[in-house]
């Protein structure tokens, strides 16, 4: 099922929420909606999902209004961070919940419902747990049986509000690869809440990044990291320094113009002699975490700090070579700048 969500306004006194939404999910994508706190990122969700009236506009589904729809006429499959399992019920009853409160001339039979339940629990590898209780379950493990019912009902869109926002870093890791290998089998469409920039990279097929209830980039994720549309894309996708004045400065462009130039830490090249565009730098500190390094340099000429990342492999090597250490001497030469024509960047918005 394909969603429209067309001049989608919505505002809660004085917050404007959704400020003139726009957007087109194609049939079995699975969107992410990405964006810091009180972007309007749930809003949106309990929209399309009809939890939510908005003030003006609509949500089409498969081409047809769905405004006045009832959240059941919508046939929608919810998945909450916090999406209690009823802990009376063992693990194959909460699955077959939804199933068996339809009414009597939609119930399947006990024999089709079980077989059903037996299907959801293997695909969400689970299939040995059907006898236990919630509280006998982990965080992640409780997390896939909530999608497991969510899909019972077979829904047309599946809506997922920072699923696994309440596990621990690593759980989050595997589950949202599992998600993704998931989606490819059930392939419903479904839109997906987060304001982890890794985890919607790793799992959607298209990043809708918003801000202040605005859509400020909508496409692949590759696309939106390396094709930022605008600073706050660029800020809110990863670790980036920010450089007033005449970096790498392009011949031909307006002299004296102020401009900012954006730099992401893995993309400055550490180098003992300057070099055209490069900046002089000394060591503050270097920090080695997992398989990287983190290295923290100030300008020689304004003192402001520079971050670089680079592996930990090449820092080792780097630092035989260089003899860098802390006080070291040396310059940064930036292999990608990114810089906008009319930049209004407004680092207040990154809070
Ligand atoms: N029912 C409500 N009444 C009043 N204000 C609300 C209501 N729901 C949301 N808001 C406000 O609307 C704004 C957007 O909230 P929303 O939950 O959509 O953002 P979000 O991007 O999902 O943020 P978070 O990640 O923190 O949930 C916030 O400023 C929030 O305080």
């Amino acid at each position: 099922m394909s969603i429209e969500v067309r001049n989608l306004k919505k505002r809660f006194g004085e917050t404007v929420v959704c400020d003139d939404l726009n957007l087109d999910i194609e049939e079995g994508q699975l969107v992410a909606l990405l964006g810091p706190s009180g972007s309007g990122k749930t809003t949106l969700l309990r929209i399309i999902a009809g939890l939510e009236v908005p003030d003006s506009g609509s949500v089409l589904f498969h081409g047809e209004d769905t405004t006045g729809a009832d959240v059941r006429e919508r046939q929608v499959g919810f998945v909450f961070q916090h999406y209690a399992l009823f802990g009376h019920m063992t693990i194959f009853e909460n699955v077959a919940f939804g199933l068996r409160v339809r009414p009597k001339a939609t119930r399947p039979s006990d024999k089709a419902i079980a077989d059903k339940v037996h299907e959801l629990l293997k695909l969400v590898q689970l299939d040995w747990i059907a006898d236990r209780y919630p509280h006998q379950l982990s965080g992640g493990q409780r997390q896939r049986i909530a999608l497991a019912r969510a899909l019972a009902v077979e829904p047309k869109v599946l809506l997922l509000d920072e699923p696994f926002g309440a596990l621990d870093a690593k759980v989050r890791k595997e589950l949202r690869r599992w998600l993704r290998r998931l989606h490819e089998e059930v392939n419903v469409t479904s839109v997906f809440v987060t304001h982890d920039q890794e985890e919607a990279m790793e799992v959607a097929d298209r990043i809708v990044v918003m801000n202040r209830g605005r859509i400020e980039q909508d496409g692949p994720p590759d696309e939106v990291y390396d094709h930022p549309a605008t600073p706050f894309v660029l800020q809110f996708l990863g670790d980036v320094n920010l450089f007033h004045g005449r970096l790498g400065h392009t011949p031909g462009s307006p002299a004296g113009a102020e401009e900012v130039a954006y730099v992401r830490p893995h993309e400055l090249q550490i180098v003992d002699a300057p070099a055209p565009g490069s900046i002089a730098v000394t060591l503050a500190q270097a920090l080695t975490v997992g398989p990287n390094t983190r290295l923290e340099f100030r300008r020689q000429d304004d003192g402001s700090y520079v971050d670089v990342e680079l592996p930990r492999a090449e820092y080792n090597a780097l630092r035989e070579r260089l003899g860098l250490k802390a006080g070291s001497a040396v310059h940064l030469l930036p292999r990608h700048v990114t810089r906008f024509s009319n930049d209004s960047f407004d680092p207040a918005a990154m809070i």
